[in-house]
């Protein structure tokens, strides 16, 4: 068992209390060593952000957001082929929209650090997608560090916030040019989410609590979303049939991590494609 796998059954419905516990010590130490202010200035020095949503409507049917992901609290050692440069540079080669890079080191072996790299990767390739900051953001100083590093986008999740730290994480993403994927897993998390009228809502199908995965999630949710939202379809996505599933549900796009970085390198780019084109309508 790798050191970041954790005994969900023995932890059951407290993994995301563990993962924010852990953070709420994490962001404070980080703010020691590199102080807000300082984080502040090198935000203003990225890059413009680039149009997360406009990538992922750009196309009829469910677009992709490919995810680079190491290692999971439920899976322990995902990618056993790691260099995310790479894993990043197949997936834009390959049709993707959107790239998603974990950030949290603790539980899925990520960091801030690799997320920069890949848009520096693809900045070299000349396939400019934007790069979505996933991890459990609930202090602006990880917002000001997400634009720092260059991501265009971020993920919120709904279930780790409180209404005020919803707003004003949402409102300060936006001031800073980037765009929020707003999570959300059940009804009244998505009531929450149009409560701030997210513009981008993501439904995950894995219950964070249980690690339990249910497509069928997104279907239910998707039919409360009013129009005019950018939709996502998040987690547990294995085959094209699923993929169809959720592009018939009306999806605009799905989020993929597993499926893609288990795979041995010389099999992922006909995988990613395999999807790009089941998404299309
Ligand atoms: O690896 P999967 O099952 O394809 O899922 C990807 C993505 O949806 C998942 O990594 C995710 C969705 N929401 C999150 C919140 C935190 C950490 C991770 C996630």
């Amino acid at each position: 068992m790798s050191p970041s796998k954790l005994d969900i059954a023995k932890h059951k419905g407290e993994v995301l209390d563990l993962i924010m516990a852990w953070k709420r010590q994490e962001v404070p130490k980080q703010m020691e060593e590199v102080p807000l202010a300082q984080v502040k200035a090198f935000a203003h020095l990225a890059p413009e952000p680039l149009d997360f949503a406009g990538a992922l409507t750009a196309r009829p049917g469910a677009s992709l957001i490919a995810e680079v992901k190491r290692a999971s609290p439920s899976k322990g050692l995902i990618a056993h082929d790691w260099d995310p440069e790479l894993i990043a540079e197949t997936y834009a080669r390959n049709g993707a929209a959107a790239i998603s890079c974990l950030t949290d080191a603790r539980f899925f072996q990520g960091k801030l650090a690799y997320l920069t790299a890949i848009k520096e990767r693809l900045r070299e390739i000349k396939q400019p997608l934007p790069v979505l900051r996933k991890d459990f953001i609930y202090h602006e100083y990880q917002v000001y560090e997400a634009r720092m590093a260059g991501a265009d986008a971020l993920l919120l999740i709904v279930a780790v916030l409180s209404d005020r730290e919803l707003r004003e994480l949402y409102q300060l993403t936006t001031d800073l040019g980037m765009q929020a994927l707003v999570e959300v897993h059940d009804e009244a998390e998505l009531e929450r989410a149009l409560a701030i009228d997210a513009h981008i809502i993501g439904v995950n199908n894995r219950d964070l609590r249980t690690f339990q995965v249910d497509l069928e999630n997104t279907a239910r949710l998707r039919a409360l979303i009013p129009a005019g939202k950018v939709v996502v379809g998040e987690s547990g996505i294995r085959t094209p049939d699923d993929v169809r599933r959720m592009a018939e549900m009306g999806c605009d796009a799905i989020l993929v991590g597993e499926t893609f970085c288990k795979l041995p390198q010389q099999e992922r780019a006909a995988r990613v494609r395999s999807f790009v084109k089941a998404g299309r309508r």
